[in-house]
């Protein structure tokens, strides 16, 4: 990337960097997926190269694994970490209860296997991921390939009786292919319009034979980092129940990460 950051980028680039102060020497970190988690694995290797930060980083996909390894992350399997402080990762959608919907970017399985596997979830994200109610953002469904179009028939339905405003079913495509996730499965993206019960919608949905997992992340994150493209940024503790504002500095007009 070369040239100044746009507005959205600053506001991506300064949720990222005030999420990386919570991560301290030693500990083992749930590296997100989508382009606010690069930003934040970026900002990581930064501190590892620069400051001599000593972590092991689980990455939720393959591409998070490259970036990682190419910026001087050390790179674990959750198999190895077994457990970790700390995950952060960027969100399509979230609500005043840090309720999410994630896997736009299609990697929801591995990210809410590792954030579960977490003390503690950071989101990082921009003002425009905020919503009053969950829904506008299709909901990722990770499905397996084998009767997909079964699978689809049955989540259809089952939105019959559930608390949602549309209920179009799309098979996630690659061009003209099926979109194929790091685990091999397709992704069916739900458009709800409207999400008026998630809990229930997420329970109902990971039932039907065929499903692995939706993007619904419920009661696991615990902090939200709102960017804006100015620089300020707003810790938000649900736990705490504290919201603190920061402003971050950027090089204006520079690219922050000339070295990669
Ligand atoms: O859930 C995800 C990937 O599966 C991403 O975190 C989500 O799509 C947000 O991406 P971005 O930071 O690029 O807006």
């Amino acid at each position: 990337m070369t040239g100044e950051l746009s507005p959205i980028d600053k506001a991506k680039f300064a949720a990222a960097k005030r999420a990386v102060d919570f991560v301290e020497d030693g500990m083992r970190v749930g590296l997100g997926t989508g382009s606010t988690a690069a930003w934040m694995v970026r900002c990581l290797g930064e501190m590892v190269r620069e400051d001599g930060l000593k972590i092991k980083g689980v990455p939720t996909s393959v591409r998070t694994a490259e970036l990682a390894r190419q910026v001087g992350i050390e790179v674990i399997s959750l198999d190895e970490a077994k457990w970790l402080d700390l995950t952060i990762d960027g969100a399509d959608e979230f609500d005043a209860d840090l309720n999410l919907i994630k896997g736009g970017g299609g990697a929801l399985l591995q990210e809410k296997i590792v954030a579960t596997a977490s003390d503690q979830m950071i989101v990082i994200a921009d003002t425009a991921k905020e919503v009053a109610t969950l829904g506008a953002f299709p909901l990722p469904v990770e499905v397996i390939p084998f009767g997909w179009q079964t699978t689809r028939a049955l989540i259809d339905e089952a939105l019959i009786n559930l608390d949602v405003m549309g209920r179009e079913v799309t098979l996630r495509m690659n061009g003209e292919a099926p979109f194929v996730t790091d685990e091999g499965n397709h992704i069916l993206d739900l458009h709800l319009k409207r999400i008026g019960n998630p809990r229930q919608l997420s329970l109902v949905v990971n039932q039907i034979p065929g499903v692995v997992e939706n993007g619904l992340f419920i009661d696991i994150c615990d902090v939200v980092v709102v960017g804006h493209g100015d620089g300020k940024v707003e810790v938000r503790d649900i736990n705490a129940g504290t919201v603190e504002e920061e402003k971050i500095d950027f090089l204006e007009g520079d690219n922050l990460f000339n070295d990669l």
